[in-house]
């Protein structure tokens, strides 16, 4: 274990073991987690096989009758216990990140932050839970009655690129509806998840509403196929990247779980001639930057107003100049590796094939660390519907700007996807904003606003190919964890 995480009391082996499964390992399979930003292993855990799954459905399942029968007012004060501990304990999941994501130590305490938001959110949410009463519009001596129950034990499935604010968003909303959980990190990123899963426990959520499953690359296919394929298992969250989503869908079909999906993103960023350019273009290089371009909601594709797209290019230029590679825990750090070796490569492909098909290319100026999963900020201008960064998620500090001259045509262009999780614009013409909000093809829009566009205090989630159901907002959240039950009485 790093010096730096090895005192970390979050990381308490003994820990680990209550809640990751049994004690008796053997014939289990270990495997490492990576230090993105040195390229060498932090640790080595022990993977779950699918007796320690079967046990930890079982467990939620058990637990099931009676969490759900606690009353939202005693759920609520448990999560208000867990937002405080994490509060309290804030450096080190920040850290615990830094050594796992790769992420400078600034943005892993922003991710902590985030992920406060939703604890405290939740506690609110709880107690918020409440059906309908409605009138019959024909019939004076009818009433109709709806009533809000829990759906069951929930499968989390959470992504490696915001591994604390994803799962706190994930568990937060089930724990409030009153469903029992079964997590499973990417094996990318297990530690901030038993840590945040050890803080669940120090909150006191009873034996059975948090269990945790680790996989390893090897056994993740697997592992994710028994968790969908379990009757015993109601409902799956997952977000992740459309090709694993539509697989998950289909294992979860003979079984008819609900399901909330947050897939991948091609989201566009324009940028009109009446914006304020230089705050438009500045928050895109920080929107693309974020967690180096490893986040879905980031912008994919940039569309600049052919009148100033030269002030644009520079603006970005300038700025990717300034910019500090390095290892997340070193304090001159702006900007971190990519998760893995594999990211590192795809983004290589990337910009060799916008290269090859004609992109510009404008690569920071910045030092390449010469260990770790590095890629360089890059500017590609010029870009194209045929080019790899123009149809798929690059995952990486890649800036990717073509430009237009009408609106109509922007709109067009920003809408040639189908995964159109979130789209940005920049105008100061407050009738196009409000018509670029209602024709973008997403499922939610910075107006003026190029940093995260995400909240708790709403909805979140994407059309077509980048997902379906929502996660927070006033309802929404805590409703895809619940059914709704409807009744007819009579008061005649
Ligand atoms: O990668 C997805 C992050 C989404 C969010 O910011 O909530």
């Amino acid at each position: 274990m790093n010096s730096k995480l090895k005192d970390l009391t979050l990381l308490d082996g003994s820990d680990f073991a209550k809640i990751a499964g049994g004690s008796d390992v053997s014939g289990h399979e270990s495997f490492d987690v990576m230090d993105p930003g040195s390229g060498t292993p932090i640790c080595r855990l022990t993977a779950s096989n699918l007796k320690d799954v079967d046990e930890a459905i079982h467990a939620a399942k058990q637990a099931f009758p009676t969490y759900s029968a606690i009353p939202a007012r005693e759920r609520a004060m448990l999560l208000l216990n867990f937002d405080r501990l994490v509060r309290d304990n804030l450096e080190d999941l920040a850290w615990i990140l830094v050594f796992e994501t790769g992420k400078p130590l600034e943005e892993a305490r922003a991710e902590v932050q985030y992920a406060l938001t939703f604890s405290w959110w939740f506690v609110g949410e709880a107690e918020r839970i409440q059906g309908q009463v409605v009138k019959s519009a024909t019939n004076p001596s009818l009433r109709f009655l709806t009533v809000l129950q829990p759906v069951g034990p929930v499968a989390i499935l959470t992504p490696w690129n915001f591994p604390v604010a994803l799962f706190v968003r994930k568990a937060v909303s089930a724990l409030a509806a009153g469903c029992t959980i079964v997590v499973k990190p990417s094996p990318e990123t297990p530690l901030s998840t038993l840590a945040i899963a050890n803080l669940l426990r120090r909150a006191g959520f009873p034996s059975g509403a948090v269990n945790i499953v680790l996989a390893s690359y090897r056994n993740t296919p697997a592992i994710g196929q028994a968790l969908c394929t379990d009757s015993r298992i109601k409902k799956l969250s997952f977000t992740g990247s459309t090709r694993v989503g539509r697989l998950l869908m289909q294992q979860c079909a003979p079984t008819l779980k609900k399901l909330t999906l947050e897939l991948g993103g091609l989201g566009a960023y324009l940028i009109f001639s009446d914006a304020d350019v230089e705050a438009a273009a500045t928050a895109l290089v920080a929107n693309k930057l974020r967690h180096a371009g490893q986040t879905c909601i980031s912008a994919q594709r940039a569309f600049v107003h052919e009148s100033v797209l030269d002030r644009v290019l520079k603006i970005i230029a300038d700025q990717l100049d300034r910019i500090t590679l390095g290892h997340g825990a070193d304090a001159s750090t702006t900007l971190g590796p990519l998760q893995t070796e594999r990211g590192q490569q795809k983004a290589r492909e990337h910009i060799a094939d916008a290269k090859a098909k004609g992109a510009t290319v404008y690569t920071s100026k910045a030092s390449l660390p010469s260990s770790g999963y590095f890629v360089a900020p890059t500017l590609l201008a010029g870009c194209t519907a045929d080019m790899l960064v123009f149809q798929e998620e690059s995952f990486a500090p890649l800036i990717n700007v073509a430009s237009f001259s009408t609106e109509q045509e922007a709109v067009a262009l920003a809408n040639d996807t189908d995964m159109g999780l979130t789209s940005y614009v920049f105008t100061k013409d407050s009738a196009r904003l409000w018509r670029m909000f209602e024709q973008l093809k997403a499922g939610n829009v910075g107006l003026n606003v190029g940093g995260s566009t995400t909240a708790a205090e709403i909805p979140f989630g994407g059309v077509d190919q980048s997902g379906f159901g929502k996660e927070a907002g006033i309802g929404a959240g805590l409703k895809e964890y619940m059914t709704e039950k409807s009744a007819t009485m009579s008061i005649a």
